[in-house]
């Protein structure tokens, strides 16, 4: 019998919530190109879109938007628990064991009823950027900002993790990069979600799982490890060239490159490359430069392989510039991947099917016990 490695190639869903084109680099959300969607949509609509599978109308918009600031009333609760955990915990893992606590006293989470899943859904959008700013300022020591209702989202949350309001071409950079990362098909944590509401479990444990198969350094942790690898290298076309050959040679993987779908550069590195650019004129920064060098270089090795670019390679370099430490770049991640988690376990759940796939057993048999004491 075959065994489906990573399960590559093989489908596992009908799902009309986004499309890829992995040779021809082309992503649409519900048919819309990505490209659209980041210069003329926003990261609270483009939500409801995922979600909802349509461009809300005003009314709906702003329902959607008050029903997520009505959750920020659970702020001080947020705080209390992120508190009591370990200082040096790594935010991912905060952010992991928060999202189940977001029942709070949720008694009927049963996730078959309409009203459970839109009152987790904007639960968990209007908390996650709560925990991840107060995870910031706890672990610098900083005092603690509480929301504000007046700030769009994105506005809010830089506001609360910077402890300041913050130039509108920073949240607005910052959203399009969330519109970026929002979905992506059946990547790895979004699969992790859908095999959890399989099991008819609510959105707080989707999310949960799925926050923790986004934090491996092979999937959203490549964002934190981009970083490093690059604040590691001085800026010298040699060294890095050096580095470069050392990791292929001993078949190690360079982080930040290759995707399991693309086979040609990934479209939404381009758009975080241009988003950067455009924020460098603000306020430059020589870790752009040193990305371009490594890139260049990295492609006249990988290239031939269709190995390319992904979206985690430029991203940890924008959210550096926006002064957001590394450890949470893939917190940011999270926080935008969520509407993609939630559209595809509410659309999988309406047909549901367990998902349990088989194995190709290679162990021994008829194998007898031996008590520990005779051995
Ligand atoms: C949002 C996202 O999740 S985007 C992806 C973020 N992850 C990273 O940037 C980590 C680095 N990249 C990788 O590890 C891989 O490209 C993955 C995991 C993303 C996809 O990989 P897969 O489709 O499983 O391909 P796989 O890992 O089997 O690699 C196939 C071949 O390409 C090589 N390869 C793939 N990616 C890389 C890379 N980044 N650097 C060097 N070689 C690579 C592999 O070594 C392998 O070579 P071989 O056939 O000679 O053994
Ligand atoms: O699709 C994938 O395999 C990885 C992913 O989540 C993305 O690229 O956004």
């Amino acid at each position: 019998m075959q065994v489906y490695e990573g399960l590559a190639g093989i489908p596992v869903v009908k799902s009309s919530i986004s499309y890829v084109d992995g040779e021809n680099g082309i992503l649409e959300y519900r048919g819309i190109p990505i490209q659209e969607l980041v210069e003329n949509s926003n990261f609270l609509e483009l939500s409801y879109l995922l979600i909802f599978g349509k461009i809300p109308d005003e009314n709906e918009l702003l329902k959607f938007e008050l029903d997520i600031k009505e959750n920020l009333k659970y702020f001080e609760r947020i705080l209390d628990i992120v508190k009591s955990l370990p200082e040096n915990l790594h935010p991912m893992k905060i952010l992991q064991s928060l999202v189940p606590v977001f029942a709070f006293d949720d008694i009927d989470t049963d996730i078959m009823k309409e009203e459970n899943k839109y009152r987790q859904t904007v639960r968990i959008m209007a908390l996650v950027p709560v925990v991840i700013a107060f995870s910031k300022r706890l672990k610098e020591g900083k005092e603690i900002v509480f929301p504000d209702k007046n700030f769009y989202y994105t506005e809010n949350f830089l506001y609360m993790l910077n402890g300041k309001s913050v130039e509108k071409i920073y949240w607005q950079t910052l959203d399009k990069t969330l519109i970026l990362h929002a979905e992506h098909t059946i990547n790895a944590s979004t699969f992790t979600a859908m095999v959890v509401v399989s099991t008819l479990a609510d959105l707080y444990a989707c999310v949960s799982s799925a926050i923790g198969s986004l934090s491996g350094r092979l999937h959203g942790g490549a964002n934190e490890e981009v970083y490093k690898m690059l604040s590691s290298l001085p800026n010298d076309e040699k060294i890095i060239r050096e580095y470069i050959e050392n990791k292929l040679k001993n078949k190690d993987k360079i982080m930040g490159f290759g995707h399991r779908i693309y086979k040609t550069y990934d479209p939404r590195a381009k758009i975080m490359k241009y988003l950067l650019e455009n924020l460098q004129k603000e306020k430059p920064t020589p870790l752009l430069k040193k990305a371009e060098i490594f890139e260049k270089i990295a492609l006249e090795y990988l290239e031939e392989k269709k190995i390319y670019t992904n979206i985690d390679f430029y991203s940890g370099v924008l959210y550096s510039q926006m002064g957001i430490p590394s450890d949470f770049f893939t917190t940011i991640f999270a926080m935008a991947r969520v509407p993609g988690w939630i559209a595809h376990c509410i659309e999988y759940v309406r047909n549901n099917k367990l998902f349990r796939p088989t194995q190709v057993y290679d162990g021994g048999h008829n194998i007898h016990y031996k008590d520990i004491k005779s051995l």
